[in-house]
């Protein structure tokens, strides 16, 4: 099955469009207490996530103990759940032939995120792999992506449209694996109206204070997760995960109704 597919279906069944992001962060009881709140968290929110997305820095942040966790982590992951990891690689083709065999292969990821300024042929190897998806930073939800993605070239067409560019030419030639974006919440307004009908993942909800309402009068119908990872393992306030996580599914499938 595609990896396009296999994400409709898991929105379908769930009814929810949350991307439960997964960026631990080591506090007082250090890294062995990492393992069991990734557990919680996969326990508590699994039921009212579309996909999950670990960032690869804060488990590379813990050593070869980290990835060991990783690891762990991606063994205990529920299979109804497709799992994106966020590592942003970039680099000559030769080089991400192996990241591309780490994370389908090894890691056994359903899809990964890409930086896709290095152009085509460093997104190639990442493309004829199927049931897998990758996701090209389109534009990003920090305030550089003014610096670069945003930037009207001299045809009229923004940067970031350069990246859509490329993902139509992945799509044509390869057609493996699924093309996506990533569009920060943070300037989605004036971008989803040039962003193709692909899945998009969306992050910048929650701590970053993007807001849905440019999702919802966009009227998309890909399918897009949209991504919490403080707003549900770090909000500080008295909720569990799992209402934290059910609260954001409810706010984010009102905004796709
Ligand atoms: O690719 C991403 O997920 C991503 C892209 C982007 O434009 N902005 C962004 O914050 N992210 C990731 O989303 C996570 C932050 O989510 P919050 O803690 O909810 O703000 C981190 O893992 C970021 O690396």
């Amino acid at each position: 099955m595609r990896y396009t597919e296999r994400l409709q279906q898991r929105i379908e069944r769930t009814g929810s469009r949350l991307c439960v992001g997964m960026d631990p962060r080591p506090g007082g009881d250090g890294v062995e207490a990492v393992p069991d709140f990734l557990k919680r968290l996969v326990d508590e929110t699994w039921e009212y996530a579309a996909a999950f997305k670990p960032n690869i820095a804060y488990f590379e942040a813990m050593g070869l103990r980290g990835i060991e966790i990783l690891g762990e982590l991606m063994g205990a992951m529920p299979k109804e759940v497709p799992v994106i990891l966020d590592a942003k690689r970039s680099d000559i083709g030769e080089t991400q032939k192996y990241y591309a065999q780490g994370y389908f292969e090894h890691w056994k990821v359903d899809a990964v995120t890409l930086n896709p300024f290095l152009g085509y042929d460093s997104i190639e190897p990442f493309l004829s792999w199927e049931g897998k998806g990758v996701y090209l930073l389109a534009v990003t939800s920090n305030p550089g992506s003014a610096d670069f993605q945003q930037q009207i070239l001299a045809d009229g067409r923004s940067v970031f449209e350069l990246v859509t560019a490329l993902g139509a030419r992945s799509v044509a030639e390869s057609n493996a694996t699924d093309v996506g974006y990533v569009v920060g919440l943070t300037h989605a307004a004036e971008v989803l109206a040039k962003m193709p009908d692909a899945p998009l993942l969306v992050p910048g909800l929650g701590a970053q204070g993007g807001d849905l309402a440019a999702l919802a009068a966009a009227k998309r119908t890909a399918p897009d997760v949209i991504n919490v990872s403080r707003g549900i393992a770090y909000a500080g306030d008295e909720r569990s995960f799992a209402q934290r996580a059910a609260e954001w599914a409810e706010k984010i499938a009102a905004a796709y109704a």
